[in-house]
């Protein structure tokens, strides 16, 4: 993690206008120059790239279509692509010798290629946005479950470099064939572009069992494994002993205190709450969690790579549920006792979220999509923390639906049935 590496724009300190390079031909030396106040500076590095238009200004057809390899262009992950939705775009400025033009930005997708082009007011506060951005690129996440595996696709559709580690090859391939299906979704919008958009992400996205190899050269590990404090706070002292000082780490818990799952680190201000919504690719929400130690800086780089990942951030404090599940639980826990009593029946409790609170579940099917056995081991927890909240009391059918071995989608039955006919 660090500040953007050298480009090859440079900016102006008085007014954070883009400085344009003008040779002083006495002196033999590569100057830049601010167009807007008097600033005038020699260049560190005696040589630019142009990336010329070919013909008019606003012909934004024949950029050069290698400009994303330009290794001195800086990179923002401010602007989402308007084709693929990807937040990793080179850009650059127009090319024109008159001092009177305007300024205007060209930018190309690095992850489908697409070009456009933007206003004034947006260059100027994507260009402050950007220079200010620290940098997570390269990305490891722990645990290839729905989650993890949905975590590390994101991350990779979004330019990242991405390690997915679990215990075994099994769980790593069955990721494998989920992420390339969830791709497979997203591609079919893209027309042409599509196969080529599948390959590259894939193709950012290594596999492994070696907690070693995923430490290694990490920016930020993510942890999504299962929800036991004391295997998760075991594999973050084996993560933290092989990355490095500057890596973030944080875990995607939704029941544990996440200070706690950190405590035993040597760096805790390291250390914070990631916690994404599923299904990953398609909910816009990340909740990012401050712990008791994690240093404001740390905390920034984690908003900040959250809008790299294109997700909307929100903050908070280390307290059970967050914001989403300390609501959402007691929701659906009211929803199916609301059924326990005979007051309506599930589908109508469904139907009436839907229509009347414009839900795109209804809670019951929502409880079966996050898992009735997720649901229990939640409920269960925050009840033997808090016994005299009534909100956590136990759930007579959930209990029973677990005993059943029906905990919902992903075994065939919960609430409703989802075997094939
Ligand atoms: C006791 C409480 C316990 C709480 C537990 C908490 C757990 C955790 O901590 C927090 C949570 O996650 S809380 C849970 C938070 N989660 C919620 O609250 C979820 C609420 N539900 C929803 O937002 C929507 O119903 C969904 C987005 C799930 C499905 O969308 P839909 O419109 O209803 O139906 P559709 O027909 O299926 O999909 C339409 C299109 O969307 C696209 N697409 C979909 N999935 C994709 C994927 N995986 N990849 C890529 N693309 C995907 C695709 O293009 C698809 O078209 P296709 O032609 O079929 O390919």
């Amino acid at each position: 993690m660090g500040v953007l590496d050298a480009v090859g724009i440079q900016f102006c300190n008085e007014c954070n206008n883009m400085l344009y390079p003008r040779e002083d031909k006495v002196n033999r030396v590569l100057l830049y120059q601010c167009r807007n106040c008097e600033l005038n500076v020699e260049a560190e590095r005696p040589c630019i790239y142009v990336n010329k238009l070919i013909s008019t200004l606003n012909e934004v057809k024949q950029i050069n279509t290698d400009v994303v390899m330009d290794p001195t262009l800086p990179t923002t992950s401010h602007i989402n692509c308007p084709q693929c939705n990807a937040n990793q775009a080179v850009f650059f400025q127009s090319y024109s010798t008159r001092k009177d033009a305007k300024m205007n930005l060209f930018y190309v997708c690095k992850i489908c290629r697409y070009k456009w082009t933007c206003s004034k007011s947006m260059n100027s506060r994507l260009i402050a946005v950007s220079l200010r951005s620290l940098k997570v690129q390269n990305v490891s996440v722990v645990g290839s479950g729905l989650m993890g595996a949905g975590i590390a696709q994101v991350a990779a559709q979004t330019g990242h470099n991405v390690v997915l580690n679990d215990l075994n090859d099994a769980a790593l391939g069955k990721a494998q064939k989920g992420i390339e299906k969830s791709l497979g979704r997203v591609a079919k919008k893209m027309g042409d572009e599509g196969a080529k958009f599948i390959e590259d992400t894939m193709s950012r996205i290594t596999f492994t069992t070696s907690v070693e190899e995923t430490a290694a050269n990490a920016d930020l590990v993510v942890e999504a494994i299962v929800e036991n404090l004391a295997v998760k706070q075991k594999l973050f002292a084996d993560l933290e002993a092989g990355a490095s000082a500057k890596c973030i780490l944080a875990t995607n818990t939704s029941s544990l205190p996440v200070s706690a799952i950190g405590a035993n680190l040597k760096d805790t201000t390291r250390f914070g709450g990631l916690h994404f919504f599923n299904p990953v690719p398609m909910m816009k929400l990340l909740e990012v969690i401050k712990a008791n130690d994690t240093s404001d800086e740390v905390f920034q780089a984690m908003l900040d790579w959250g809008k790299a990942m294109n997700k909307t951030t929100v903050k908070c404090i280390d307290t059970p549920g967050f914001i989403v599940n300390r609501l959402l639980v007691p929701y659906l826990m009211e929803a199916i006792r609301l059924v326990e009593r005979g007051h309506a029946t599930k589908e109508d409790v469904d139907i009436a979220m839907k229509l009347g609170a414009g839900h795109p579940m209804g809670p019951l099917q929502l409880a079966d999509y996050v898992g009735l056995d997720t649901c229990k081991f939640i409920l269960d927890g925050w009840h033997q923390e808090y016994p005299d909240e009534p909100l956590f009391n136990p759930v007579e059918t959930l209990n029973k639906l677990n005993e059943e071995g029906k905990i919902g989608m992903k075994s065939g039955e919960g609430f409703y049935s989802y075997k094939k006919k």
